[in-house]
């Protein structure tokens, strides 16, 4: 890749496919949801929070009723058990889907809280992370991350990383309460909240949908390839630049 754009600033990173293996999403998080979400809410139902999620996750039904296999939320004239089975049974199928609404990412984000907390679950992040956000950093520029994964979730997975607590590297973070990853105005409005123009954003990812978006927001990006990622078509290839790994994002003498 060719020296970063003078004009570059602030680097936004995604987190599953480009900080982190998508394994460690898929065979770790995402089962510990799975496993554990009906317990969860029996124990928590009463607290406000859980009463939060879960109101955020009928709102989303609401949006969600005419899609194919549909799992309903019973409404809360039903015995509180069966609210509960179908609240988890809704989450399960979210998930099946990989859907990225903020309702799910939501009551993901505290559910994970206890694992990380109790040691049970580490945040996973390629080796070459750590040492190039350092870099970056102490060459001036900002970090920032931008996942469907709810900020509680980024915090949780950066604070309690393989790698030891590292949220003091990051400037900011933001997750789909901004907008949605694959549309534009997400990464107009996440530079107006950094206070820069789209110009002087790099994001990184994995995703060719989300780099689409970034892009014609006029944001420079570069794709992550890292192992077990979607394949890239030989066009997409040609269009963008390519990582492996972050020490290949070279900066200017001027950063
Ligand atoms: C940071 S929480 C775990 C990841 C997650 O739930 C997710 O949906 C990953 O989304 P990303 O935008 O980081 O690819
Ligand atoms: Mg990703």
């Amino acid at each position: 890749m060719e020296p970063l754009p003078a004009a570059v600033t602030a680097i936004l990173l995604d987190i599953e496919g480009t900080t982190t293996p998508i394994t460690f999403v898929k065979d770790i998080l995402f089962p510990y949801i799975q496993d554990n979400v009906e317990e969860y809410l029996q124990k928590h139902w009463h607290e406000e929070e859980c009463q939060d999620d879960v109101r955020q996750l009928k709102l989303q039904a609401e949006k969600d009723s005419g899609q194919k296999g549909f799992v309903p939320i019973p409404s809360n004239t039903e015995a509180e058990l069966q609210v509960i089975k179908g609240v988890a049974a809704n989450v399960l199928w979210q998930m099946s889907l990989d859907r990225k609404t903020t309702a799910l990412k939501q009551l993901q984000g505290h559910m994970w809280r206890s694992a990380y907390a109790s040691g049970k679950v580490k945040g996973e992040v390629y080796d070459d992370v750590v040492p190039a956000l350092k870099k970056w950093k102490g060459a001036g520029m900002k970090l920032y991350i931008f996942s469907s994964g709810s900020v509680e979730a980024q915090k949780l997975l950066f604070g309690y990383s393989i790698e030891g607590d590292l949220l003091e590297l990051f400037h900011g973070h933001f997750d789909t309460t901004v907008g949605s990853k694959v549309e534009s105005d997400s990464y107009r409005r996440i530079a107006d909240k950094i206070g820069c123009s789209t110009e002087n954003i790099l994001f990184l990812t994995d995703i060719i949908k989300e780099a689409e978006a970034a892009r014609e927001a006029g944001v420079h990006v570069a794709i992550a390839v890292r192992p077990g990622n979607a394949a890239l078509t030989d066009e997409e290839k040609s269009e963008y630049h390519l990582i492996t790994s972050f020490d290949q994002l070279p900066l200017q003498s001027t950063h």
